[in-house]
């Protein structure tokens, strides 16, 4: 990586299912920062992050981390080179208590900044989970499992696929405050957001997605002021309500 190389630099992304293409042209960069991905169902954001982390194959364009090429290569290779995710579901083991989750990449993690103490630190309420299995945990502990466990691979990207859906306002700033915290700490943060309040909390950077393209971008504050640009590009009702 030299001194101008950005954190992540995607150009030209391709990618989709069978045939039918869903990245279709996709461009954006982005530096030790959070971005917020926003756009109406659809459009793709899932399928971007999927593609990012490797579980969807590119059909065409460049990934790049730190100036690395990333395309092509299986997704746990894309995670030890710095690129952590939160999927969507958070696809934790119903079984496993949370300490478990967090024991499987504890080693990986000694001594540097994110182990699992550190995980339990910046989220009390899991601490106080840790014997409870994961399908005993209600949507936001899971949900703050998920960020914990993806930060315990101690990467300068993590990559967070609908953070707040289904959560509620209270557990919501807890994520918007975690965010605030990595970004403090150098950790950039892409968000994919469905939810526009929450977005623009997490992110001063929105990019809008239409179609498998960035199709423009606008500060959270542009946004939140233009229920115009809120109807074109994100629907009808993207902010009614606290966080809906
Ligand atoms: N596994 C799949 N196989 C085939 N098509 C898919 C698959 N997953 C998504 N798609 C299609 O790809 C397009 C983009 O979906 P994607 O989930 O990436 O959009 P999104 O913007 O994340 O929307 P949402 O918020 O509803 O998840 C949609 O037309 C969707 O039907």
């Amino acid at each position: 990586m030299t001194k101008d190389d950005p954190l992540l630099d995607v150009r030209d992304l391709r990618s989709g299912y069978g045939a039918s293409l869903v990245l279709d042209g996709l461009s954006f960069s982005m530096g030790a920062e959070a971005v917020a991905i926003v756009g109406r169902n659809g459009m793709g954001k899932t399928t971007l992050c999927d593609t990012l982390v490797g579980f969807v194959p590119q059909s065409g364009g460049e990934i790049r981390l730190a100036g690395r090429r990333l395309d092509g290569l299986a997704p746990e290779t894309i995670a030890i080179a710095g690129l952590a995710y939160v999927p969507q579901g958070r696809r934790l083991f119903p079984s496993l208590t949370v300490d478990e989750h967090l024991a499987m990449l504890a080693r990986r993690a000694r001594g540097r900044r994110w182990t699992p103490e550190a995980v339990y630190e910046l989220f009390p309420r899991l601490a106080q989970r840790r014997h409870h299995g994961g399908a005993e945990l209600s949507g936001g502990e899971q949900q703050m499992l998920a960020v914990g466990r993806a930060l315990l691979l101690n990467a300068p990207l993590v990559v967070m696929d609908e953070p707040s859906e289904g959560l509620a306002p209270a557990i919501v700033d807890v994520l918007v405050d975690a965010v605030h915290q990595l970004v403090a700490e150098n950790v950039a943060v892409l968000v994919v957001e469905q939810n526009l309040r929450a977005a623009v909390r997490m992110a001063d950077r929105q990019l809008v997605m239409v179609s498998g393209r960035i199709e423009a971008e606008f500060t959270g504050e542009e946004l939140l002021d233009r229920p115009d640009l809120q109807h074109r590009y994100l629907g009808v009702g993207a902010t009614t309500g606290e966080y809906a």
